[in-house]
């Protein structure tokens, strides 16, 4: 086996013009954080007790139980090794990889909506068991019937204030909660989100905390019925369940009690916004962004460094294959998806920081940043996931045949992270949200108020410039004006869309569904202007080195000039662009495609994902792809035999039946 570097790989990262630490150390957020990313990962990647066949080898249930060990051991080994709550995911990310695992809606969503919507006393009842893995508990809300329309659902929490307790009821087939992850098998507890009803009135859903099994057997309780859904497109790690209630009793004190309280007689206590129960959900969204830059990044990593080593057809003839990144077609392919990896690692960074400074207010009483950060972590969510789908998918075409073999870890990356544009909110859903706001933000400013944060642009649409005046599309100044104004035009004529929907006789929901198309538009380019806007924002570091300031611009550049182009129609609608305004942005792009080419490698590289993250044959740091490619297929379990038993059953009797006919 090979143990040195490929020469076309080595050649790359000599050949660029900057030390990839330097980026590294800006994407995580300093040297030490980087320090402790890489402690923190060779400690879990080293450890033998992480070790196990290849999940791609394994059936669903073989997964369920490998990942299920390897978890809980996990939780053994944070404990043991004292890892710090913030280091925490570095290490989680180096022993899951690229897979979910079964407790990930305990710490993703169930701990969160403990910490965010139980009250004082609920949390010294339950936190600590949650926290130390006594009690495993899934956020059980989507139902077969309905996930998008949560005012829909169906489950009944009634109180009953003779006993003081809810009764929980799964009345319909629809009903049955669908979805959880984790709750087939692993957990004993739940959040539900129900229909609180007292005296016959609905309140709408609210959360409540749920036993469903057995603390002792983990058998369901009495009046659960709680299974696995079966096999999916991906997510073969996690036990996504079923879930169903047969007027089962809880306490009162079991509904999570922060924000809306029910008192002993029934007196239904109003929270100071019914949305802060949906609060989890903006959390995962807020994650869903910062996720959906990493697995471009790893994409595109396994990609970009495979096209290195892959050499393929001849460019010119006599000459020696050359390396597919050479291609300038592969380059464009590849690498507007280097560039939405750095644009969105830098939204997921900023939309954490939003959410953390929002939360914190929201959580002292002060609701008023509430709408602004459900609207920007609802289009974000969307955007970026949708980006980042289509990106995995461009990657793994971008690797030919070798592509679709599961050694390319792309067909597993794509599986378990598609769906993020439909979890915790479908994507078309959400930006129909993002939209909602936008409209309401621009008849605000047309009413003369002052807007802030994400929409303050809203407030004054900029003039469409004079004919004839040329602009510099490397600008980014000139760029982000160009975003600017498509995003606010586009809002304004959903606007106009909408108001004339209303005007032509239709009513206020279906003007907004007749306008849906352009309503999503609209918040499309909201959103995107945000990422363009946020990239250039910090390239503006004043600390940020300037051999790798130089690399950093060309990917912006890159990724707004290519969103322009891909979407050109929406900039010269209106004349604000001309066509040679366009014309230039794509000459713009081939050139800085050239300029990038030499920095590829040691920008992928800069993402710093071990092999052992990557999970990937194609996207070995040490590019031996062939031997590595034929070493995983030696493996499959179809070749532990040189004859397979099947020879016998089937095909040996088929064949000597045919021989026997001639
Ligand atoms: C030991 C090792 C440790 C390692 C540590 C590391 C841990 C990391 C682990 C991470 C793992 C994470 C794994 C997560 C995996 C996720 C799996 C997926 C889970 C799920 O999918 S859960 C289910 C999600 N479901 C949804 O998202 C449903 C979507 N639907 C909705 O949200 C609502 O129904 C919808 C569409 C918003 C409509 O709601 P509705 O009530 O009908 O509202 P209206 O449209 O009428 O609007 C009314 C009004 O409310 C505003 N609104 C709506 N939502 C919100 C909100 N969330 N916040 C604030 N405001 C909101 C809306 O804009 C309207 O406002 P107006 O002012 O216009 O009236
Ligand atoms: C892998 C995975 C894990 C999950 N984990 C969990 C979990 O742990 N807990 C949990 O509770 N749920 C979970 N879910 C469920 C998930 O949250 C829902 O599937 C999601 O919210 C989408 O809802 P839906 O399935 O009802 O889609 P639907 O709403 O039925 O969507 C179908 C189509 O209808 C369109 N549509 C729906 N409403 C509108 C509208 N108002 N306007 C325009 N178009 C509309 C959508 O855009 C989409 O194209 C999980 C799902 C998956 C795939």
């Amino acid at each position: 086996m090979a143990a040195t570097v490929n020469p076309d790989l080595k050649k790359e990262r000599e050949n660029s013009s900057f030390d990839p630490n330097k980026i590294t150390s800006f994407l995580y957020g300093g040297p030490e954080i980087v320090k402790k990313k890489r402690e923190l990962e060779s400690l879990a990647l080293n450890d033998p007790d992480y070790q196990h066949e290849d999940l791609n080898f394994m059936s669903q249930e073989q997964q369920y139980e490998t990942f299920l060990k390897k978890t809980l051991l996990m939780v053994t080994k944070v404990r043991e090794l004292k890892i710090d709550v913030a280091d925490r995911h570095f290490y989680r990310s180096a022993v899951i990889g690229t897979n979910p695992d079964p407790l990930g809606l305990h710490v993703g969503m169930f701990l969160p909506t403990l910490y965010g919507q139980a009250s004082q006393e609920q949390k010294d009842k339950w936190l600590k068991m949650a926290e130390n893995f006594a009690i495993i508990g899934t956020y059980a809300q989507t139902e077969m019937g309905h996930g998008t329309f949560l005012r829909g659902l169906e489950t009944t929490a009634t109180y009953d204030p003779t006993t003081q307790e809810f009764v929980i009821n799964t009345p319909t087939i629809t009903a049955y909660k669908w979805w959880p992850g984790g709750l087939g098998k692993t957990s004993n507890y739940c959040v539900l989100m129900a229909q609180l009803y007292i005296h016959g009135k609905s309140y709408g859903p609210h959360p409540f905390m749920v036993q469903i099994r057995s603390l002792q057997d983990h058998k369901p309780l009495p009046g659960v019925t709680v299974g696995d859904i079966g096999p999916k497109f991906g997510y073969g790690s996690v036990d996504n369940g079923f879930l169903a209630f047969n007027n089962v009793r809880i306490p009162r004190e079991n509904m999570l009690m922060k924000y809306s309280k029910v008192e002993p007689d029934g007196t239904y206590v109003k929270p100071p916004s019914t949305k802060l129960a949906y609060g989890t959900m903006v959390q995962v969204r807020a994650n869903i962004v910062v996720n959906s830059g990493r697995v471009l990044a790893k994409a595109v990593t396994i990609a970009t460094r495979y096209s290195c080593v892959r050499r393929q057809s001849e460019m010119k003839p006599g000459h020696p294959e050359p390396q597919v990144l050479d291609y300038v077609t592969q380059q464009y392919k590849l690498f507007p998806y280097l560039a939405a990896a750095y644009a969105f690692w830098l939204t997921g960074q900023t939309m954490m920081s939003v959410y953390t400074t929002s939360s914190n207010q929201i959580s002292k009483g002060d609701i008023s940043a509430l709408p602004e950060l459900h609207a920007l972590s609802a289009g974000l969510k969307a955007l970026s996931s949708w980006v980042a789908n289509v990106g995995m998918e461009e990657c793994r075409m971008a690797c030919g045949g070798h592509g679709y073999s599961h050694a390319s870890g792309l067909p597993r990356l794509y599986a378990n992270m598609t769906p993020g544009a439909t979890y915790e909110g479908e994507n078309t859903v959400m930006m129909l949200q993002t939209a909602r706001y936008l409209m309401k933000s621009y008849n605000q400013s047309l009413q003369g108020e002052k807007l802030a944060g994400s929409v303050a642009y809203l407030s004054g649409v900029q003039p469409v410039p004079a004919a004839g005046r040329t602009r510099n599309m490397l600008d980014l100044g000139v760029l982000c004006d160009a975003y600017r104004h498509r995003a606010a035009r586009l809002v304004h004529e959903a606007a106009v869309q909408l108001r004339n929907e209303r005007q032509a006789g239709k009513d206020q929901p279906d003007a907004w569904n007749a306008a849906s198309v352009d309503l999503v538009k609209a918040a499309m380019a909201h959103s995107q202007y945000f990422v363009v806007k946020n990239f250039a924002e910090r390239l503006t570091d004043s600390t940020l080195d300037s051999s790798i300031s130089d690399v950093l611009t060309r990917l912006c550049q890159l990724h707004a000039l290519h969103g322009l182009v891909t979407n050109s129609g929406d900039f010269l609608e209106d004349g604000y662009l001309t066509g040679t305004d366009v014309r230039q942005a794509r000459r713009h792009i081939n050139a800085l495609m050239a300029k990038l080419r030499p920095d590829a490698v040691a920008l992928v590289d800069a993402f710093d994902f071990p092999d052992g993250i990557l999970n990937s044959v194609l996207g070995r740091y040490d590019g031996n792809v062939y031997e590595h490619l034929l070493e995983w297929a030696k493996a499959s379990p179809l070749n532990k035999t040189d004859v397979h038993q099947s020879y016998h059953k089937y095909l040996k009797p088929f064949l000597e039946d045919n021989r026997a006919k001639l």
